[in-house]
């Protein structure tokens, strides 16, 4: 049960956009995938997904190369979540969510009471019932987002790939999304999710995997690979350090890295964090 990449390169107009990324993912586990603006996630999870075939290297899923897995198949064991994503045609949200059983269906059935119940389940675990006969053009972006999430989840893949599935969402509801998607993770699902909320994804995530330039420079659990040396290196950033009232440890991106002499006040609060 393996999603792996060896030795991924990518190439546009002379630039390259992935450099020999070689990754193995294992289903179970809640992957943030991280990185400045440009570092090359959303190509990488592109190219996870099976979308855009690389120039060098393979994706395999256990062991078979994406390319030779039939495209149904393929649809029906990973599940995709791209930002923009256009639904194409204006549809009820119901609708939207039952594209997602699309790779489940035989061609012109209906949706099975299995399709039906898949569809149900996705729309209340992103909180999206209510929202059910809703066309698409009337939703905010936050709740276009949590519909695409549950036309995702509704798929029911053993893999979900997603593209800033929270970066629309209010902090409610960025909870909501995380505590699902760890939640989808611990019942059996490998799941990669770009994320650009380092708090977030080092409080939720099982793993961390950092990009910079179209590399991957740090792969661990979420303290070993968001050290303060990575976080100045690849984000230019520091944070403040600190553990919530249940013992949970938190980071915040708290100012620019500086190679001065740290003595703004900054520096204070990374010396003596002090929780909100
Ligand atoms: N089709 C393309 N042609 C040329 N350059 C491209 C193409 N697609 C992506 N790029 C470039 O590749 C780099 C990586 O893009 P990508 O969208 O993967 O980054 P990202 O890490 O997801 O960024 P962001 O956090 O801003 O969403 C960027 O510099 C982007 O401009």
């Amino acid at each position: 049960m393996i999603l792996s990449a060896a030795g991924i390169g990518l190439d546009r107009d002379g630039r390259a956009l992935l450099s020999d990324v070689s990754l193995g993912l294992e289903r179970g586990r809640l992957v943030g995938l991280v990185g400045p603006n440009g570092a090359g996630k959303t190509t990488l999870l592109r190219v996870l997904a099976g979308l855009l075939p690389p120039r060098r290297g393979e994706v395999a899923l256990d062991g078979v190369p994406l390319a030779r897995l039939p495209r149904e198949a393929r649809a029906r064991r990973i599940a995709a979540l791209f930002q923009g994503a256009g639904v194409g045609w204006p549809l009820r949200v119901r609708e939207i969510v039952a594209l997602g059983r699309l790779p489940h269906r035989r061609a012109f059935s209906g949706l099975s009471p299995a399709d039906a119940a898949a569809i149900a389940r996705a729309m209340a675990a992103t909180g999206v019932t209510a929202l059910a006969e809703r066309g698409e053009p009337t939703l905010s972006s936050g709740e276009r987002m949590r519909v695409l999430l549950a036309r995702a989840l509704a798929v029911e893949a053993e893999w979900l790939l997603a593209d800033e599935p929270i970066t629309a969402l209010d902090p409610a509801h960025q909870l909501d999304a995380m505590t699902l998607l760890r939640a989808t993770a611990r019942k059996g699902t490998g799941i990669v999710a770009v994320l650009h909320d380092l708090t977030l994804a080092a409080r939720f995530c099982d793993r961390i995997v950092v990009m910079e330039a179209g590399r991957i420079v740090a792969d661990g659990p979420p303290d070993r690979a968001l050290t303060d040396a990575r976080l100045a290196a690849t984000f230019g950033v520091s944070v403040c350090r600190g553990r919530a009232a249940d013992g949970t440890a938190y980071l915040l991106p708290w100012d620019r890295a500086t190679t001065e002499d740290e003595t703004d006040a900054a520096s204070l609060y990374r010396t003596s964090p002090r929780p909100f």
